[in-house]
């Protein structure tokens, strides 16, 4: 009989065994009934009267679960208890849990093994072969006290599902104790009288009472089928604490992989191969240009090719990792794999107590269940071209200086202006085709003669050239046009430029001539200035003209009303029909086709114009120091999408455990969604490095908003459009959910995020970055997004309904909340970690989605999250005091984040020697016996 670890295969990343989920081979199991995605069988463990091998020995035990999968002849280790010491009735907080896709029947055996504790520090974890009915191999820090198994099924049918069994030493003689085995379900207290358990906890006696409450019905907040698709490879762990009146609450721990660390990049890597390959090709036809700029632009165009090239590689090599979910800790420096997220995880506590805090702040109703949901990700860095220059927050700047400060012989763009001529562009190409779909509908409901859909037309092809004229609304697009006509070979400026802004300083007269569009841009002509605001007021004009002739139509075929579409000034202008000749029962078709034809040409006219310029600004911002900067796109592009994967991951799973909520829904679509990171960076070598690249990761994720679009299909993986700078990431929802949306996000309003980020450093790096370095860096980023996150708090109150507001005050005092965060960041005080445990409770008081990082997201990540989860559990369950410590010992021993790093390094063992440990703030200070170099 062989025992294998779950989790430590090869690539040590799965956590079912083979077969894989429910798939039961060639053999007909009993599966047990279960709620759909609810975990299947869940139990908690106790012994009694334990015998010493040693009279007087006080006892340290733990009880090892292991599982006889019925096909198979192996043993596999599943997890173990924590270990309670000095006591011979040990009853133990840790519990066992089998997640709804593990492959377990009534006729799966489960082994359990009690041993006693010698050596805590050495107490390590077998994976090694071992006999089944053997004592197992003398191990180094623990011995073998007794093992008793069981079936599933007779757990399941016995009489209130509790089995009493005892203790065997391994020739199946004498009993050295019982073992009670009782299943457990989230949602449900038992019935039955009051049991008192006495627990020895730590020399501590106390009296825990499992108390009788009526069932409350499990809250279907994470029963959703619909998360599946993007998350995978769960590991569940199931506690009971004692709460504060000495009533148990149960806390289930789950933590999954998503398959968006991988989705997300390869969207990504496309729309920016789509977007270079279209800038390289609008550059090529820019037309021609002064043989200075011609040189600049063949330059920029062999470097741009092969930066394409590099994309499509990378892409090529992503592709091949289909279905993957995880990129792991060991291969952060993997050049392949950049632009996918370190070890990125849901962390979720998922809390049922006796003493239930947590409310569903619009509605105040007290939730049976509360959930608490972590993204834990390695901060977003480009680890393979590493930190030596620093990252990205010093490069970008140390760049913009010296483009700024050099006697650069053209125009300086600032990095505003070319993100918003990127934006321009974006909108352009958006707005360009669905103005021409509007455009054929309107023709469409002309011929059908349709006065009613004829006016619905006429609304969305009004709103939507509205807007397009509304992007040209801008002096940059004019004094690139000017720039690029002195790019051009003899362009010669015959006066300064005027600006003139809106269309409505033209008062539209005649329909415009169509444009011819080689002879309307500017060559070797004299420019003319003004020209543009003709071109781009045309497109207005020919709107009217449309709005006008509708007006008209209607109105002859006895509609009366009008479009309702209304003119741009307001008010019809009646030259503007006057021209066109109608006649009795017209065909609508005939009338409207040659405006739309007039709109289209105009459109295309400025489309063409503004494109020219934009890609020129576009050409002199590549032009300058041309390697360096393309090298820092890739490194921006790189970090970006690490932080774009995670954030989708967190918006996904955020909208979907919250979408019963009409607050959090309507705070989405008026003020937008808080994102806090909790970034755990020390200041100090290499970290520094990180943490720049990770400030600017996550403030560029304010470019990104959010669509909410229907289902059409199975595929519901997120889609990203638009190009840098401007990001729109539709997410997909089945219709049934779709339609409970309100009316604003159904018809597609754009969704925004506002990060955040506060680090602290914990380590010993900090330490010397505080003795003898700078931390400079980390307080800058904190008092910068206090800014942020004290705006957000101001929009949040300015934009949501006051009844919500003054119930929401209630409840939360967010004011005091913030002024206790600034005076912290202020303080300057060292590895102040209150500065995290504030930021986190401000967004999640404000409905935000949290995050953790550090370099990897393992080791300080696991301390942080489990210390989140045990103080939350202290603050909002009443998990009793005494029990705090064990609480977080529990969690850090035998939870999910050891899986964690057991995924990563192939080795149960936080990557922390003594004097890192010294060196953290004492709460991230894991037990005894979890942390160092790994033993194999
Ligand atoms: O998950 P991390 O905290 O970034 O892991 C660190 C760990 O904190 C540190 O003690 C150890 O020396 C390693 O540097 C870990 O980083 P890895 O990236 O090597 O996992």
């Amino acid at each position: 009989m062989e025992i294998k670890e779950e989790g430590a295969s090869e690539e040590g990343q799965h956590f079912l065994p083979t077969p894989q989920a429910n798939d039961a081979g060639d053999f007909q199991f009993t599966s047990i009934q279960k709620t759909p995605n609810e975990p299947q069988l869940e139990f908690i463990l106790a012994c009694k009267d334990l015998v010493a091998p040693v009279r007087d020995r006080k006892l340290n035990t733990l009880v090892q679960i292991s599982v006889i999968h019925p096909a198979e002849q192996g043993l596999t280790r599943y997890s173990s208890t924590e270990i309670v010491e000095g006591t011979r009735d040990p009853l133990f907080l840790t519990g066992v849990t089998f997640p709804s896709e593990y492959p377990i029947y009534e006729e799966t055996k489960i082994k359990l093994t009690v041993y006693d504790v010698k050596d805590k520090s050495h107490d390590t974890v077998r994976t090694s072969v071992l006999p089944e009915h053997k004592d197992p191999l003398p191990e180094v820090g623990r011995s073998f006290l007794g093992y008793a198994s069981f079936q599933v099924g007779e757990l399941l049918k016995s009489k209130e599902q509790l089995l009493v069994l005892s203790l065997r030493t391994s020739d199946g003689g004498k009993a050295v104790g019982t073992i009670e085995v009782s299943v457990v379900k989230m949602g449900e207290i038992e019935d039955g009288e009051a049991d008192h358990i006495t627990a020895d906890v730590q020399g501590q006696k106390c009296a825990l009472v499992c108390e009788c409450t009526a069932p409350e019905s499990v809250n279907g907040k994470d029963n959703l089928p619909f998360l599946k698709a993007v998350l995978k490879n769960p590991v569940c762990k199931l506690y009971r604490f004692p709460t504060s009146d000495n009533k148990w609450m149960r806390i289930r721990e789950q933590m999954s992989e998503s398959i968006l660390s991988f989705h997300i990049p390869k969207e990504l890597i496309s729309l920016h191969i789509k977007e270079d390959l279209c800038r390289n090709q609008e550059l090529k036809e820019l037309g021609e240009l002064s043989p200075h700029w011609d040189n600049l632009r063949k330059n920029v165009l062999t470097h741009c090719d092969q930066m394409v090239n590099m994309y499509q590689d990378i892409l090529t090599e992503l592709s091949k990792e289909t279905g993957s979910s995880f990129k792991s800790s060991s291969s952060k420096g993997e050049k392949t794999l950049e632009f996918v997220p370190v070890n990125l995880h849901l962390q979720r506590m998922h809390v049922h107590s006796p003493h239930l805090k947590g409310m569903l702040i619009s509605l105040s109703i007290p939730v049976p269940d509360a959930l608490y949901d972590v993204i834990t990700v390695g901060a977003p860095a480009a680890h393979f071209q590493g930190f030596k220059n620093g990252g990205l927050r010093k490069l970008l700047h140390r760049f913009e200086m010296e483009r700024r400060n050099t006697g650069y012989q053209f125009i300086y763009y600032s990095p505003e202006n070319t993100a918003k001529a990127k934006e321009v562009l974006s909108n352009i190409n958006q707005l360009q085709p669905l103005i021409a779909t509007h455009a054929d509908l309107l023709l469409n409901s002309a011929s059908q003669h349709s006065p009613d859909s004829l006016k619905n037309s006429l609304k969305m092809l009004s709103e939507k050239t509205e807007l397009f004229v509304h992007a040209f609304k801008d002096q940059l697009v004019r004094s690139a046009l000017l720039a690029l006509y002195t790019a051009r070979p003899g362009g010669v400026l015959k006066k300064p430029p005027s600006p003139k802004n809106s269309i409505e300083e033209s008062c539209p007269q005649d329909p415009p001539p169509p444009m011819k569009r080689q002879d309307s841009i500017p060559h070797h002509s004299d420019y003319d200035e003004e020209e543009w605001d003709r071109v781009w007021a045309s497109v207005g004009k020919s709107l009217n003209c449309i709005i006008a002739m509708v007006d008209k139509l209607i109105e002859r075929d006895g509609g009366g009303e009008g479009s309702g579409g209304g003119s741009k000034d307001g008010e019809k202008d009646p030259s503007l029909v006057d021209p066109i000749i109608t006649h009795p029962r017209e065909d609508w078709y005939e009338q409207l086709y040659p405006l739309i034809l007039t709109l289209k040409d105009c459109m295309g006219e400025v489309v063409n114009r503004a494109k020219q310029s934009l890609t020129f600004v576009l050409l002199q911002e590549l032009a300058y120091s041309l390697p360096q900067c393309l090298m820092l796109t890739l490194r921006r592009d790189i970090v970006f999408s690490q932080a774009l994967a995670g954030l989708v991951c967190g918006f996904i799973i955020k909208l979907h455990t919250s979408l019963h909520d009409p607050g959090f829904l309507q705070q989405l679509h008026t003020v937008g969604l808080i994102v806090q990171y909790e970034g755990l960076l020390s200041t100090y070598s290499d970290e520094i490095g990180m943490l720049e690249d990770m400030a600017v990761g996550i403030s560029d994720l304010k470019k990104v908003a959010f669509k909410i679009i229907e289902a059409k299909s199975s595929d519901v993986l997120p889609v990203i459009t638009g190009r840098r700078e401007h990001y729109v990431v539709e997410v997909k929802l089945p219709a049934r959910m779709f339609e409970a949306l309100p009316l604003q996000i159904k018809e597609g309003q754009l969704l925004h995020v506002c990060p955040v980020l506060f680090n602290v450093g914990i380590n010993e790096q900090q330490t010397l970055a505080e003795r003898f370095g700078d931390v400079s860096l980390q307080e800058s980023i904190n008092q910068e997004n206090f800014e942020l996150l004290k705006e957000y708090y101001m929009t949040f109150m300015e934009k949501m309904p006051p009844d919500y507001i003054s119930h929401f005050q209630e409840q939360n005092d967010l004011k005091g909340l913030l002024e206790n965060l600034h005076q912290n960041i202020q303080a300057k005080k060292r590895k102040n970690v209150e500065i995290m445990w504030l930021a986190a409770t401000i967004c999640r008081k404000l409905n935000g989605i949290r995050f953790t990082c550090c370099k990897s997201a393992k080791d300080r990540t696991s301390m942080s999250v489990t210390l989140e989860q045990c103080s939350i559990l202290r603050d909002e369950h009443q998990l009793h005091k005494d029990f705090f410590i064990r609480a977080l010992d529990c969690m850090r021993r035998e939870g999910c984040r050891i899986e964690n790093v057991l995924k990563n390094v192939k080795c149960r063992k936080y990557a922390f020697n003594m004097l890192q440990l010294m060196a953290f703030p004492k709460q991230y200070r894991p037990p005894e016996g979890t942390y160092g170099k790994a033993d194999t």
